[in-house]
């Protein structure tokens, strides 16, 4: 078995492509160049020991296809032969995969670079706007979104291809700005000492952020998940919801804002996720942008910029798709790996 670096990739078909995220993970089957891909119901990771058996048994037990290649997204950074997921226990083990599972071809991407091949793919009626100018049309992009974790990626045009540029953007720090801000960030649970993006921007941030503001007003946190945090939240049904949701919308906007600006993105940001599109109205009230646009000296430019939640409930597997039939469009070497049995 080769370990191959090859940037002319040409993946056999039926192709399986798989968005593995720490809570759910979504398969499907790319037969061709043109048809739809054949989608399988959504995979809850905690439901299987290991990936190996969640192919097995939800996607390959089911179909008479037989993949002979696969492109998979997971959320961690892709390094070497053993491949952890960051918030869930499934080890991506490429070798063993083709061994057991019957690939020749297994590219791992992370799973942002996915959501950024996505932002390509997809078209004006998958995306909802929240404020700013035209997209620039090759103009470099950005991709961010509060899931299990926060996720983050840059897009970038150049010789005629999209490049994805992974990273781990959401374990930046996130400051207090206002004397409000003041009261709450002391009563938020930190990684190390440390109040990260993702220690509010994601699900368990959620409730991290509502906990935190109910302790510094001395109030009874009533809620413990997060979709009832953000019900009661849009539904103003709870005061302490309220301010959660609307605090998560401006830090939202503060780090999409810093990512705007690190990378210039004329082509617009692009917030992605679960916890995104459910919050849409949320989005829409001026906190967000507000936020977003506050960069001075660069308040102009940030209003100029566009931003769009994507809407697509499948959007990292359709950018995987487009990858899977044409990677010569994409150059995702910069961080995809490419394992081959020939
Ligand atoms: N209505 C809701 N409001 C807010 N958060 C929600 C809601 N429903 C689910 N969540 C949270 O969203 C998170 C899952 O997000 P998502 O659907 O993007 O999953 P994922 O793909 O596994 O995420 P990731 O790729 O970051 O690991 C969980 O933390 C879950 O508690």
């Amino acid at each position: 078995m080769a370990y191959s670096t090859d940037h002319d990739v040409v993946l056999d078909f039926p192709i399986l492509i798989g968005d593995i995220g720490g809570t759910n993970a979504r398969f499907a089957i790319v037969v061709d160049s043109y048809a739809e891909p054949r989608e399988f119901p959504v995979v809850q990771t905690a439901d299987f020991a290991t990936i190996e058996d969640a192919i097995q048994t939800a996607i390959l037990d089911q179909t008479h296809l037989i993949p002979r290649s696969a492109v998979l997204a997971v959320a961690g950074p892709v390094n070497g032969d053993e491949i952890d997921l960051t918030n869930s226990n499934w080890v991506v083990r490429p070798r063993e995969m083709m061994a057991h599972l019957g690939f020749s071809d297994i590219v791992v991407l992370n799973d942002f670079e996915a959501q950024a091949l996505a932002v390509v793919a997809l078209g004006e009626e998958h995306l909802e706007k929240i404020g700013g100018n035209v997209a620039e049309t090759v103009g470099s992009r950005v991709v961010l979104g509060p899931g299990t974790g926060l996720g983050v990626a840059g897009l970038v045009h150049a010789r005629r291809t999209w490049i994805p540029v992974p990273g781990e953007g959401g374990h930046m720090d996130l400051g207090p700005r206002t004397a409000r801000d003041e009261q709450i960030f002391p009563h938020l649970e930190r990684i190390e000492g440390r109040v990260s993006g993702e220690q509010v921007l994601c699900g368990r941030g959620l409730v991290n952020l509502y906990r935190a503001i109910a302790k510094a007003d001395a109030k009874e946190a009533a809620f413990s998940s997060p979709a009832e945090i953000t019900t009661a939240g849009l539904a103003q049904a709870d005061e302490i919801a309220v301010e959660t949701l609307n605090l998560f919308v401006t830090y939202l906007g503060r780090v999409a804002g810093d990512l705007g600006l690190v990378f210039m993105s004329r082509g617009g940001v692009f917030l992605t996720g679960g916890i995104a599109q459910k919050i849409v109205p949320a989005l829409k009230n001026s906190l967000f942008r507000a936020a977003f646009e506050d960069k001075a000296p660069h308040n102009e430019l940030m209003a100029s910029m566009p931003v769009y939640v994507i809407t697509h409930p499948l959007a990292a597997l359709h950018g995987l798709a487009a990858y899977a039939r044409t990677p010569a469009r994409f150059g995702v070497e910069t961080a995809g790996r490419r394992w081959r049995l020939r």
